[in-house]
């Protein structure tokens, strides 16, 4: 039985994940943290602080916020446990420190977990690949009211993988609503929308001269990324060590 431990319980993604572990056999949670340890009745014991929890655990899922990542890194070198990280929000020092956590323990990082976002990625870097040249590229996220970072990490993952292929030749503008100026060929231009209950979605434009391609992912529940990172921890209990994503999970299944 693979024990896990989730990191920010309470949230949204907390309790669908719970939902989604209860249903599997191979796997039970046996704590959660949460900085609102009361906010539900859950079937395991939460504590304010990782710390706290003084027993075994094989994997810890954390959906929270960036401000818990120092703590959540200490806690897995410390006890020598594997981390599925899905928050969002992350600072590039943040990136650098999950970096160098990831030379201890084995880390699995991704702001997506579904399986059709990572699908998307591998369409768009074809895409770009072809249509760079002469096409303009735009992304546009929509997520529910309750998000608190903005544009979307997924957003952001997909214009780095973009950029990548087009060796960093990209510039990132995020709205252009205080650019008085027309739109340069280096850009990718990132908007974000925030309304109701969007679980989430993904938009990217290849607008060219008289023709336009757009590749658009919609997630319809939060299951899929609870479910994702079910099978990110799965896949990362018996590494050593290294920083992990999806492309390595969708390459061995
Ligand atoms: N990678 C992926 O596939 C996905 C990532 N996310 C990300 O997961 C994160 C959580 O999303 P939601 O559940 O919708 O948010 P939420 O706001 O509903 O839940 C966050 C939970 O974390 C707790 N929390 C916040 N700061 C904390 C701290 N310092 N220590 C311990 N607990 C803390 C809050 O009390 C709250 O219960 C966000 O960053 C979101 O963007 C969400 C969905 C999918
Ligand atoms: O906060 C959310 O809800 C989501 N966050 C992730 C992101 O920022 O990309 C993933 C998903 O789109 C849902």
């Amino acid at each position: 039985m693979i024990k896990v431990i989730i990191n920010g319980c309470n949230g949204k993604m907390g309790q669908v994940l719970s939902e989604q572990i209860e249903q599997c056999e191979d796997m039970k949670v046996v704590a959660g943290i949460d900085r609102s340890p009361d906010k539900f009745k859950n079937n395991y014991p939460v504590y304010k602080d990782i710390f706290e929890f003084r027993e075994e655990a094989d994997v810890i899922i954390d959906f929270s916020n960036p401000y818990y990542l120092p703590g959540l890194l200490d806690y897995g070198i410390e006890k020598k446990i594997p981390l599925v990280i899905a928050t969002t929000g992350f600072s590039s020092k943040d990136i650098k420190d999950m970096e160098a956590a990831s030379e201890k323990i084995p880390i699995f990082y991704s702001a997506n977990m579904s399986l059709g976002i990572n699908v998307l990625v591998n369409l768009v870097k074809k895409a770009a690949n072809v249509l760079a040249d002469s096409f303009d590229i735009e992304i546009i996220e929509k997520h529910h009211n309750k998000k608190i970072d903005a544009p979307s990490g997924t957003a952001y993952m997909i214009a780095n993988k973009i950029n990548e292929e087009l060796d960093n030749s990209k510039e990132y503008v995020f709205g252009r609503y205080t650019k008085k100026d027309r739109r340069r060929k280096n850009e990718i231009g990132i908007h974000a929308v925030r309304g109701g209950t969007i679980v989430g979605e993904h938009s990217i434009i290849f607008a060219g001269s008289n023709e336009v391609i757009e590749i658009k992912h919609s997630a319809q529940s939060k299951k899929i990324f609870a479910n994702g990172s079910i099978k990110a921890a799965r896949f990362i209990i018996d590494k050593n060590k290294g920083l992990f994503d999806m492309e390595d999970l969708m390459n061995i299944e």
